[in-house]
């Protein structure tokens, strides 16, 4: 890492560029990473993620044996483990404190919303949800989590965006990275798959939401929400136990607010049993989590193949960071757009199990496009 001396988050957020910049902004602080060092080569193999780890592991070697000072891996996975990820080691990294006051946006024409469109239709979604829940109900899985797009023209500044959603959500995780064929992912994800500090490890699963203009007190009790959580959890705390010396795991989950949604959302802590399990090696054992996936995942995955009519592409994969020790930090890449040119594509998913109404998860994806419609000046909720 070149010298991260602190410096106003706004400062550094001027220097972001969509097309060359990758931004990760939590709590904590923003990271800012500029250039193309060396980029982590693709897999060879259709091994999908189980050499992602190595391949990361072995490009920050290759950087330090150059000269490379500080190193550190940034970029996005998609969620199709066979698909190409977008990671490289940065030329340059600046960190600052989180952006703390909110952007304000210029007003967008009215019509614009009015032209978005959304894909598959409302309509072929709720059947989609609807085919799902008969699914579920004839035994054949216990969870899946349905998404949907919505496409529109857009020729907005996206660093306004990216500060925005930077702004609305400060506890969360806004990120863009540059994509090939100059587009560009940007979005902000509530959702951590995993940390590592050290031997420290943290999770924070979360599963069942309401839009954040309800009222959270029932989403605590539902029964539908609490069984498609536990799930996530259950799926979370299995893959990361043969990792971990120790693992604690909430028996109850708790509410989290975001801008637009609320959530419940499980901290799972554990410390490594060693020092060689990188942060990506534990993120790869997650993904795909129920929170994206489903139950059985293989399961899960073939329907989501069946009933989703596009290709995810990033969304619901995983965006980042790891250092040459192996610390790292992934959020889950959930309520994000892609741009391309003068079109912007944005991503909401929703977690179907037996209880599921079609229309009730139709609304939950509206209400998460809210988080980008918001950021863009198009949604005011
Ligand atoms: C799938 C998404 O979000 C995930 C699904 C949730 C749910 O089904 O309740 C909640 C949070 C996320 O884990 C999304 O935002 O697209």
């Amino acid at each position: 890492m070149s010298s991260p001396g602190l410096a106003p988050a706004g400062g550094v957020l001027s220097a972001y560029r969509p097309d060359s910049t990758f931004v990760f902004s939590t709590s904590r602080g923003t990271l800012l990473a500029e250039g193309v060092y060396f980029a982590v080569p693709h897999s060879v193999r259709p091994a999908g993620l189980a050499d992602l780890p190595a391949r990361v592991s072995g490009s920050l070697r290759v950087a330090l044996a150059a000269g490379h000072e500080r190193p550190i891996v940034v970029g996005a996975v998609p969620f199709a483990p066979e698909a190409a990820a977008c990671l490289a080691v940065p030329v340059s990294v600046r960190q600052a404190p989180a952006p703390s006051a909110a952007v304000r946006q210029a007003a967008p024409p009215p019509d614009r919303l009015q032209r978005a469109e959304p894909f598959p239709t409302p309509d072929a979604y709720r059947r989609a949800v609807a085919g799902a829940v008969a699914d579920l109900r004839a035994g054949r899985l216990e969870k899946v989590v349905l998404a949907r797009t919505l496409r529109l023209p857009f020729h907005g500044d996206l660093a306004a965006v990216l500060s925005a959603l930077a702004a609305h959500d400060p506890s969360g995780y806004a990120y863009s990275v540059p994509l090939p064929g100059d587009r560009t992912l940007l979005g902000a994800s509530p959702e951590l798959l995993v940390s590592r500090t050290g031997t420290r490890v943290v999770a924070t699963p979360m599963a069942g939401s309401l839009p954040r203009s309800c009222d959270p007190a029932p989403l605590l009790g539902s029964r539908k929400d609490r069984h498609e959580h536990a799930l996530v959890v259950a799926a979370v705390a299995e893959a990361l136990r043969p990792h971990c010396r120790s693992l604690t795991v909430p028996a109850e989950p708790s509410l989290t607010a975001t801008a637009t949604m609320w959530h419940l959302a499980t901290t799972v802590t554990g410390e490594l049993a060693g020092p060689e399990t990188t942060s990506l090696t534990l993120a790869a054992a997650l993904h795909p989590t129920p929170a994206v996936g489903g139950v059985p995942t293989d399961d899960a995955l073939r329907v989501i193949g069946e009933l989703e009519p596009f290709d995810r592409g990033f969304y619901a994969g995983m965006v980042g960071w790891e250092d040459a020790s192996g610390d790292g930090e992934w959020a889950v890449t959930l309520r994000c757009a892609v741009a391309d040119g003068a079109t912007i594509t944005l991503f909401a998913g929703a977690g179907i199990v037996t209880g599921s109404d079609p229309e009730a998860e139709l609304a939950e994806t509206s209400a998460k496009f809210a988080t980008a419609l918001r950021a863009m000046g198009l949604a005011d909720v």
